[in-house]
Parts: structure tokens; C-alpha cells; sequence
């Protein structure tokens, strides 16, 4: 379990390939590990790729709030395991597995479904707020010129709506990958948005010298897929059980120590 103080770096050697875990340890092997593997970074992040819902914007509340209200209306509840099923996939995919785990299948189409949930969202995701943490590691890696991009099952339409407010942070984004980009054949846990994305930076990068930031097991295991390293900031009612493949666990962006991952070191007391 992500130790409260929100740092947990899972073990494992920084030069080896980003895939390898060597599983959980206990707390005493972890903090000797953590400082081993951190003295031992040769690893160098060069790019970051940012997930958005859930990790840059609070919007997933609002999923919650509005798949609750639907299955309202069939006497059904909606609970954490499921969302940790829906949670950073395509619109399209998501809805097809809320139908079927809720039991709606010939009573509700994943269609119809998306049409009511995109209507009741409209009104819900132009209030959407940055999370904390967001704006301060944004800008303190484009003042450093670190090159960083978005890459987001959320649909361009979607997107618009909800980063209505923001549009300072998302212009230091070098570009922006959506999940209905044409390039993107499948969504999250597929490893496509995050490898179209590093392929539009500037210059050909390594996968293993991207950091990627997600909130979400699909995501995580997107990242790992296309061989980068990945921290996950979970919401803490996603059960544990969903963090194993992620190479950091944080309660918050706020915990980020970049200088640990070979990025600049943040220069405010903050
Ligand atoms: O990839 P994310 O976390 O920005 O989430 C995408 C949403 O789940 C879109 O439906
Ligand atoms: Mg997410």
C-alpha cells in the first residue's frame, strides 16, 4: 500500500528495462531499495507525457456523478471496482463495458448510453478544475524546457469543454493526442496514444527516457506497454490492488521530487 507520506517507488534497478519489476517488498526492503535505485538513477528523463482526466483535471467526479444518476433510474449502484474498469478508456469502449457489467444489455445501448452521459456531462465539464500540483510542475518543467505532451482518451469535443479554463497550461503542451485522433486505433491499456505521442515530439525519443504521469490502471498499463516509466496518482478509492505495475505511486502531484527521475530540481520551498 502507497505509504501515506505518498512517496512508494516500486523496486527495481533504473537501468533495467522499464517492464522489469521485481515485485513487492516489505516497507524496510523499500526504503533500502528506494535509495539504492534512486543513488543508482542513470536513467535520464528527457520528455514527459501528461494523462489528463483524473491526473491534470478533477473531471472524474463528474463521470461518477453522472453514471450514478443513470443507473439510478435502474435501481442499480455504481461502485469503484467498475469505475476502475472504465476509468482513462475511449468513450465508445467504456460505455460498452458499463452496459454489460451493470447488467443493461438489450435494455440500454453503449450508444445510447454515451448520448445521455455526454448530455448531463456538457453542463458539468466546463467547471472543471485543475488538481493540485498541475500548474506548479507544468510550469516549472516549461521553464525548463523539458518537452511534455497530453495524450487523452477524452474526444476533442470533450476536451474543448473541459480545458475551457486552462488554456495557459495546455498552450506550454507541445502537442495533444485525443482519443479520437485517426492515428490512435486502440485506447488505453492499448500502448498506441502514448506511442503516437512520443512520436510527435521534435526528435526521436527513447520510450525508456519518457515519464509518463496517469491516474488510471488502463493508463498505467498503456505506458508500461510502450516500455516508459510511469507515476501514478491514484485516487485513494482505487483499490491497491490496481498499482502494481506502476514504477511510483504519489497521493499528489505536489509529492513529484523530479531531480529523482533526473528531471530539474523544483527551486521553490513550496
Ligand atoms: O485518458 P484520460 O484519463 O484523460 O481519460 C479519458 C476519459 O476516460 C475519456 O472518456
Ligand atoms: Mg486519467
Amino acid at each position: 500500500m502507497a505509504s501515506r507520506a505518498g512517496l512508494f517507488l516500486l523496486p527495481f534497478a533504473f537501468h533495467s528495462p522499464p517492464s522489469l519489476h521485481l515485485g513487492r517488498r516489505s516497507s524496510s526492503h523499500l526504503l533500502m531499495e528506494k535509495a539504492a535505485a534512486a543513488a543508482a538513477a542513470t536513467r535520464q528523463i528527457t520528455h514527459v507525457i501528461f494523462d489528463m482526466d483524473g491526473l491534470l483535471i478533477d473531471s472524474e467526479p463528474f463521470y461518477t456523478l453522472v453514471q450514478e444518476k443513470v443507473l439510478e433510474r435502474f435501481n442499480k449502484t455504481f461502485d469503484w471496482s467498475l469505475k476502475a474498469k472504465l476509468m482513462g478508456k475511449k468513450a465508445i469502449e467504456s460505455a460498452r463495458i458499463f452496459v454489460e457489467e451493470c447488467g443493461l444489455t438489450g435494455i440500454l445501448t453503449p450508444e445510447e448510453f454515451l448520448e445521455e452521459r455526454e448530455g448531463l456531462l456538457q453542463e458539468l465539464f466546463p467547471s472543471c478544475q485543475l488538481l493540485p500540483g498541475v500548474e506548479r510542475l507544468i510550469s516549472h518543467l516549461h521553464v525548463n524546457q523539458i518537452p511534455m505532451c497530453v495524450a487523452t482518451g477524452s474526444y476533442k469535443q470533450t476536451f474543448d469543454l473541459k480545458t475551457q479554463r486552462h488554456g495557459e497550461i495546455f498552450s506550454m503542451m507541445h502537442h495533444i493526442v485525443m482519443g479520437d485522433d485517426p492515428d490512435v486505433k486502440h485506447g488505453k491499456p492499448s500502448p498506441d496514444i502514448f506511442q503516437v505521442a512520443a512520436n510527435r515530439f521534435e526528435m526521436n525519443v527513447d520510450p525508456a527516457e519518457i515519464l509518463v504521469f496517469e491516474d488510471a490502471p488502463a493508463g498505467v498499463a498503456a505506458a508500461k506497454s510502450a516500455g516508459m516509466w510511469v507515476v501514478m496518482v491514484p485516487d485513494e478509492r482505487l483499490d491497491a490492488s490496481h498499482h502494481k505495475e506502476a514504477d511510483q505511486i504519489l497521493t499528489s502531484l505536489l509529492d513529484f521530487s523530479p531531480s529523482l527521475w533526473g528531471l530539474p530540481p523544483f527551486t521553490d520551498a513550496a
